[in-house]
């Protein structure tokens, strides 16, 4: 028998929709009285942690929850289970992925179409995390995400779609696993990347998008409390040369700068040398971020952060994205 812990923190998948259809947070979280129990394969010890939805989690709740998976972990759970709104998901699975260093399975789920809505998905991919939790080649593999019958893992998968249940994809890669009525089957080697210890969490790190004419006129107005910037820049890393004054002025001030692709798939390089183009921007400092989405990216710059690195030991720990 397997001692999984469940900590559930809100989202769609234990509210309710009225009969007008809107959707909000359930007087009692209707996951609570699930029997999920696996025929007895498994022994379930449930909290609820906070119950928001996740555009209202931050950093400091990702953290609360990464110290409670920790202690569980050290007083011999055999699996956590965490239940979460859709819109931040990936961005609390991967500061958890970064931050725990125990390798008993890590599990994330959430849902769709909430708890009494036709078609609800949330019950379904409750399940289908225990299970994969209470796996054995679960373990070790970092922390993951379970939805719609696909296992993924938390540093490259996103949400992709609106209001599909098959929202949740990993471009370029692909999903590591696959979740059946009765197993769980991996079939992806997956990287193991060493956790950091945090007991605090740094503020002020953005993210800004490129786009075709952008200038410096957003860099200018962040404010001098900055402490990190993630550009998801155009191609396969290059900016618009009017962007250059402000990114210079931020690297005078020993701002870290980290840049991703805004493409949905590959990864940023340094591969044209032209004004504005990533050799250029390498060579004043620039981060270079691989294979991570931006909002994975400011993550990993808020970990590495927090974590005390400073320079190139930053450096080297937020581009060492693949390897
Ligand atoms: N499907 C969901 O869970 C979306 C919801 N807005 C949330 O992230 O809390």
């Amino acid at each position: 028998m397997k001692n999984i812990l469940v900590l559930h923190t809100g989202g769609t998948i234990s509210m309710t929709a009225d009969a007008s259809g809107s959707v909000a947070p359930s007087e009692r979280n209707p996951l609570l009285d699930a029997d999920l129990s696996l025929n007895g394969r498994v022994k379930l010890t449930t909290e609820e942690i906070f119950n928001v939805p996740s555009p209202h989690v931050t950093p400091e709740l990702m953290l609360q929850l990464s110290k409670r998976i920790q202690q569980a972990a050290a007083t011999g759970m055999d699996g956590v289970v965490i239940t979460h709104g859709t819109d931040t998901l990936e961005e609390t699975a991967y500061f958890l992925d970064l931050t725990i260093s125990s390798d008993i399975p890590v599990v994330i789920t959430g849902a769709m179409r909430s708890s009494n809505e036709i078609g609800s998905d949330g019950l379904y991919n409750f399940k289908s995390a225990i299970q994969t939790a209470a796996s054995e080649g679960a373990r070790g593999k970092g922390v993951l995400v379970v939805m719609n019958d696909e296992i993924h893992t938390a540093r490259y998968v996103t949400k992709t779609h609106t209001t599909n249940v098959a929202t949740f994809r990993t471009p370029t890669f692909g999903p590591v696993g696959l979740v059946t009525k009765d197993s769980v089957r991996f079939f992806q080697e997956l990287i193991n990347q060493e956790a950091v210890n945090i007991d605090h969490v740094v503020e002020n790190v953005f993210l800004l998008k490129a786009y075709a004419g952008m200038d410096s006129a957003l860099f200018e107005v962040l404010p001098e409390s900055t402490n990190g910037v993630v550009i998801e820049a155009l191609g396969a890393g290059n900016l618009p040369p009017a962007t250059l004054p402000g990114i210079r002025s931020l690297i005078e001030r020993d701002i870290p700068i980290v840049l991703v692709s805004r493409c949905f798939n590959g990864v940023a390089e340094d591969v044209y040398d032209y004004e504005g183009g990533g050799v250029q921007l390498k060579k004043m400092g620039v981060i270079f971020c691989q294979g991570l989405n931006g909002q994975k990216a400011r993550i990993k710059l808020i970990v590495g952060l927090s974590n005390g690195k400073t320079g190139s030991e930053l450096a080297h720990y937020v581009d060492n994205a693949i390897s």
